[in-house]
C-alpha cells in the first residue's frame, strides 16, 4: 500500500533589520539538523493559528514580542522531510519589541540573503533564500 506522509506544519520568520539583513539562528549541535542555520520558528501546535504559533516561538526562542498583524506572509516551502512532509510558512517581520537573544540556538547572526549561500541550512530553506534574494 502507498505510504501517506503526515504533513508537518512549521512557521518561521524573516526578521529583517534596517539594512535588509535577516536574523538566522544556528541549531544546537545535539538537535536534529544540528549546526544548520535556520529562520527562527517551529511547529504549529494544536489549537494555534500559524501567527499565534510564530509569535509564541519568537518569544520562546529569542525573547521578542511581535504583534500578529506585523507578521506578513512572504513565501513558503513544501518539501519531503524524512518520513513526513514539511510545509513551512515564512513570514516577514520588521517590527518587534525587545532585543533578539538566543535562548536555544547556539548562535544568531544578521545575514543578507545574498550571503546565505555560504551557510549550511536545512534543504527546504534554499528555495526560500532564492526567493528572498529576488525581493
Ligand atoms: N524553525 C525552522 N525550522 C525549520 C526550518 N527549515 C526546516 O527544514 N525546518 C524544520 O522544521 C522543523 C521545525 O520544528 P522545530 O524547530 O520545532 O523542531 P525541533 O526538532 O527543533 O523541535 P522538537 O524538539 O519539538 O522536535 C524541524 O524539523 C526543522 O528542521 C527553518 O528555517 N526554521
Amino acid at each position: 500500500m502507498e505510504k501517506k506522509p503526515t504533513t508537518l506544519f512549521v512557521v518561521a520568520a524573516a526578521l529583517t533589520n534596517e539594512s535588509g539583513a535577516i536574523l538566522l539562528q544556528k541549531r544546537p549541535d545535539h538537535a536534529s539538523m544540528g549546526g544548520l542555520w535556520e529562520f527562527p520558528g517551529g511547529k504549529v501546535e494544536a489549537g494555534e493559528t500559524p501567527e499565534v504559533a510564530l509569535a509564541r516561538e519568537l518569544f520562546e526562542e529569542l525573547g521578542i514580542s511581535v504583534n500578529l498583524q506585523d507578521l506578513i506572509p512572504e513565501t513558503f516551502a513544501s518539501e519531503p522531510l524524512g518520513e513526513r512532509h514539511l510545509l513551512l510558512l515564512l513570514y516577514r517581520c520588521v517590527t518587534w519589541e525587545g532585543t533578539p537573544t538566543p535562548h536555544f540556538a547556539s548562535e544568531i547572526a544578521w545575514v543578507h540573503p545574498n550571503d546565505m549561500a555560504a551557510l549550511p541550512m536545512p534543504p527546504a530553506d534554499y528555495p526560500l533564500v532564492e526567493r528572498l534574494k529576488r525581493i
